[in-house]
């Protein structure tokens, strides 16, 4: 008899998409993401972080004070990170990712082509930016969905 506690896909690609949120120095969000095709391939992955050169020591990492003194103007978010990182064409690739989407990732993943956004939390359902993110899924017809239905707890020693 085989066993019937496996994780399924979407169990599976979340905590994927947890792990690489745990490579994120961000102390107050980490946030992972993962590309994978209609074969179940994970094409690429990414986690929020400044872009490649910018010293994660000497730019800040504070979430208020003067924009250009805050993280804001800085970080790469995880799912544009895992966008630009995959090498194969993304049509009808589905996106993981931890924390839903705001509205700058999801005007480059709907122009990706990407089929299908699975989330697991929605901390910022109430801001202006993930309103407009739903406003342009809905548009597109890109369906949204979250995989709640298991507790995603990673922890490595
Ligand atoms: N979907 C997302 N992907 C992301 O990579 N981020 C990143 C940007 C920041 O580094 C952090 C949010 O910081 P905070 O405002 O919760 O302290 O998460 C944020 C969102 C939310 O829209
Ligand atoms: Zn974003």
């Amino acid at each position: 008899m085989k066993r019937e506690d496996f994780l399924s896909w979407e169990q599976f690609f979340m905590t994927v998409a947890k792990v690489c949120a745990m490579r994120s120095k961000d102390p107050s969000t980490q946030v992972g993401a993962i590309l994978v095709n209609n074969l179940n391939q994970i094409i690429s992955t990414g986690y929020n972080g400044f872009p490649r050169g910018v010293d994660d020591d000497k730019f800040p990492w504070s979430r208020e004070g003067e924009w250009i003194d805050t993280k804001y103007p800085y970080v790469a978010h995880a799912e544009l990170n895992a966008i630009v990182s995959a090498r194969t064409n993304l049509t009808d690739c589905d996106v993981y990712v931890t924390l839903f989407p705001c509205n700058e990732c999801t005007k480059i993943i709907i122009q990706a082509g990407i089929k299908k956004v699975f989330y697991l939390e929605d901390k910022y359902k109430d801001s202006n930016e993930v309103k407009a993110s739903k406003k342009m899924l809905d548009a597109a017809q890109i369906e949204y969905k979250q995989i709640n239905d298991f507790n995603v707890k990673v922890s490595i020693n």
